[in-house]
């Protein structure tokens, strides 16, 4: 069953920068979705539209259906209500998500609170039980964010997460700001926590192989669009898109060490999303790039059983749209 609807999707900044465009993505109740690319691609723009949580005077337009209900059309009441028991996101950073001047016990029940209309004894009891699940102490509620160290600070953020039961978690670089050993533990964590529940995950990384190892499908990102949509594993190991190929290339295989050695980087930078090249906004850094790609984009189209992909190398021309006037 379906239980989020993402239907062209875009997403422009006060300043004109065009962050997310034109992105559909379905994912199913219980489904782990990966979200892949660099730097300034739009993963985190995408999930913060996803709950209406972008700054002021920011456009965002298109559907963002969970559970059949358009959350971009929502009345502010609904929207608090679907914040956290509908969908909850895990940010990066745990230390400036958390307020440093109460409890950790306190910020889990808080949503607790709000949305179960639980007593505060009752609201007490559920965080010490989110805190065991989640791998700490009970007894930790009682501790300030900065008692705790960063590693225990990303499980109070997902045992937040978890507080009002949601039917979708969304895990935006749940692991960037830990050192590697703690970044296994949480994404072990996240995985044990998702696995055979009925919680559907979005998970945001700019590594692929972690991405594949977690999730079912995957979407790659580039320039605010998604090139790249398929199941994980395959997309990691035989990606469609000159991008997905270049963006796994950089990263290792799982059960490959020949690969840890030989990562391939990819020369550039992602383009300004305020004045993005015409065409594919991939064909400036694309080592197969065609006379085509620097006029016409290219709309996402299968590209293999239950894989689709927006290259013309692999689905053929078929623009997306013309060069716009005096761009080219
Ligand atoms: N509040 C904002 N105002 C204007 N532009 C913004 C704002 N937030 C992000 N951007 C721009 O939108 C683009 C997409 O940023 P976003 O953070 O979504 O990318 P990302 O893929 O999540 O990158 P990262 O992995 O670094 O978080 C970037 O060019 C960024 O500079």
């Amino acid at each position: 069953m379906t239980l989020l609807d993402v239907r062209n999707l875009s997403v422009t900044y006060a300043g004109g920068a065009e962050a997310v465009r034109g992105v559909d993505l379905r994912l199913d109740a219980g489904q782990k979705l990966g979200v892949a690319g660099e730097s300034g691609c739009g993963k985190s723009t995408l999930a913060l539209a996803l709950l209406r949580l972008l700054p002021a005077g920011t456009r965002i337009t298109g559907e963002v259906l969970l559970d059949g209900e358009d959350v971009l059309a929502m009345k502010w009441g609904r929207l608090r209500a679907v914040r956290w028991a509908g969908a909850s996101i895990v940010f990066q950073g745990a230390m400036h998500s958390l307020n440093a001047v109460h409890r950790v016990g306190d910020q889990i029940a808080e949503p607790i609170l709000l949305h179960h209309r639980a007593t505060p004894a009752g609201a007490r009891t559920r965080t010490g039980e989110l805190l065991e699940q989640v791998g700490l102490p009970a007894a930790r509620a009682d501790a300030y964010p900065h008692e705790l160290s960063g590693g225990q600070r990303q499980r109070v953020m997902i045992a937040m997460a978890l507080a009002c039961d949601p039917r979708l978690i969304i895990a935006d670089e749940p692991t960037t700001a830990l050192d590697v050993m703690i970044q296994a533990q949480i994404l072990r964590l996240v995985q044990r926590l998702v696995a055979g529940q009925d919680l559907a995950l979005i998970m945001i990384s700019h590594d692929l192989a972690v991405l594949a190892d977690t999730c079912d499908r995957l979407a790659v990102m580039y320039a605010g669009r998604v090139v790249e949509e398929g199941p994980a594993r395959q997309v990691h190991e035989d990606a469609r898109h000159p991008y997905g190929q270049a963006l796994s290339a950089a990263f290792p295989k799982i059960g490959d060490p020949a690969s840890r050695f030989a990562p391939r980087g990819l020369a550039g930078d992602p383009p300004d999303p305020s004045a993005l090249p015409p065409g594919c906004t991939f064909h400036p850094r694309c080592p197969v790039a065609l006379d085509i790609c620097a006029t016409d984009d290219q709309a996402l189209r299968p590209a293999g059983t239950g894989r689709s992909a927006a290259c013309v190398h692999t689905t053929g021309p078929a623009p997306l749209e013309k060069a716009r006037p005096g761009t080219s």
